[in-house]
């Protein structure tokens, strides 16, 4: 992906600096060679142009499930996505949300906060005016007459999960007969990382599907695991009493989830841990994120499949939710809230509390990994305790393939080397990060 695309005007307009992100600071689209700049000049307005297509082309389907009256819903929902596209483009303001989200008193609090030159996608923290775009899009259909309930991202997660059918199958027979080891574990926690690089806000929406044996996969992209903590997170579980919880503070749907629910299986049947207690979104969120409605559908795709192997464990997995072995939790809308994660003591007590019961609490992909270091430019080689900011519920890892211009905890001279092979290495999620920090 280019970054040039020369808007001289925009710049002069808006103020932009013509450099990279200055170190110790928050990323922010302020700075024109950030990853941020590109998100918002071209791609978060390409998502946005594609969820007002994707309303015209589902109309159909639309109609049938909500009524003849969702017609004028339809056109008038695309207009004010387009209008946010607009927006984006004009460096508008993050505005307060008049809608009846149960969290808009909460996000418009944040906004109070706010210093008011830095109320702009392109002026605020990057974290911030993305997750606001993402919050602002729920608000246009929560304000619409008949699609306020509809999860416009379904069909793209559903589509995504579709395509990797072959994967999860090469999955499943792979890991029938797993021993209770820490070479198996750590293979596990491999295979979930790499399940995080089939994310579609990464792509735009562009569906990619997972291709080659995940198993040999693994071997192959060993050399991009930048930092391996596997062996501390088996220990954080192997010497505890097996008693615990497993907080997963999910992603993507799909196949990334599926990965997952293979991780938490294992945790299970292994006697790792009492309970997996899987973590969604509250509402549609960067395209892919899990909902509690993907989580019941990927088990029930998985329980449909003709394949016995899949069948099976699908069926297992519905028995382990039934059991109450893995869990949905309580739906927090601080996962979709712009706050970094240093301040969730602060913003959300209960929730500190609840991960603070945790044996180990497992953060999966790229905006998590923001959220842990706060979207801030810390140097590559400073320590992941260090950029937690004092955010330590309980022991803690991240598993992330690197989306996104900020990492930490990387040996020194490591990102010059990449940097020189392809400037763009943090963009792409060709490489990865498993990363521990003990309580
Ligand atoms: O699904 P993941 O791994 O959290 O990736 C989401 C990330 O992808 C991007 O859309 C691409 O950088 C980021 O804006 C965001 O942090």
């Amino acid at each position: 992906m280019s970054l040039a695309h020369d808007d001289a005007d925009f710049d002069a307009k808006n103020g932009i600096i013509d450099s990279e992100t200055p170190t110790h600071t928050q990323l922010a689209a302020l700075y024109k060679q950030s990853f941020a700049y590109y998100t918002f000049r071209i791609r978060l307005p390409s998502t946005l142009e594609t969820i007002a297509n994707s309303l015209a082309k589902d109309k159909d389907v639309l109609l049938a499930v909500y009524g003849a009256d969702v017609a004028s819903d339809i056109e008038q929902t695309a207009n004010h996505i387009r209008e946010l596209r607009s927006n984006i483009l004009h460096n508008g303001n993050l505005l307060p949300f008049a809608d009846n989200g149960s969290d808009a008193a909460v996000w418009n609090t944040f906004l109070e906060h706010l210093p008011q030159e830095k109320r702009s996608y392109f002026r605020a923290c990057w974290l911030y005016a993305e997750c606001y775009m993402y919050r602002k899009v729920n608000s246009i259909f929560l304000t619409s007459r008949h699609l306020a309930s509809y999860d416009y991202f379904s069909k793209q997660k559903q589509t995504a999960a579709e395509l990797s059918l072959d994967a999860m199958l090469a999955v499943a027979r792979g890991t029938r007969s797993n021993e209770k080891n820490a070479a198996t574990f750590q293979q596990l926690l491999k295979l979930n990382l790499w399940g995080n690089r089939c994310d579609l806000s990464i792509t735009s929406g562009k569906q990619i599907k997972p291709t080659g044996d995940a198993f040999d996969l693994i071997k192959e992209l060993d050399e991009n695991l930048l930092v391996d903590d596997t062996s501390a997170i088996w220990q954080s579980l192997h010497t505890a009493n097996g008693e615990g919880i497993v907080e997963l503070i999910c992603d993507n749907a799909g196949y990334e989830l599926y990965t997952d629910l293979i991780l938490a299986e294992y945790i299970i049947d292994k006697g790792l841990a009492r309970k997996v207690r899987f973590n969604v979104k509250a509402i549609p969120w960067f395209i892919s994120d899990v909902m509690t409605h993907d989580y019941h559908w990927t088990l029930q795709f998985l329980s449909d499949q003709a394949d016995p192997v899949l069948s099976e464990l699908g069926k297992k997995l519905k028995r382990l939710t039934e059991e109450g072995k893995f869990e949905l939790a309580p739906l927090e809308h601080f996962w979709t809230s712009p706050y970094e994660f240093y301040r969730m003591v602060e913003v959300n007590p209960s929730l500190y509390e609840r991960l603070s019961q945790a044996q180990l609490v497992i953060f999966k992909g790229d905006l998590n990994y923001r959220k842990l270091l706060g979207d801030y430019s810390w140097r590559d080689t400073e320590s992941f305790d260090t950029c937690l900011r004092g955010f330590k519920p309980s022991n803690l890892c991240t598993l992330r393939t690197i989306k996104a211009d900020l990492a930490c905890g990387l040996p020194q001279g490591l990102s010059q080397q990449l940097f020189a092979k392809n400037k763009e290495w943090m963009l792409t999620g060709e490489y990865g990060l498993i990363q521990f920090a003990s309580k």
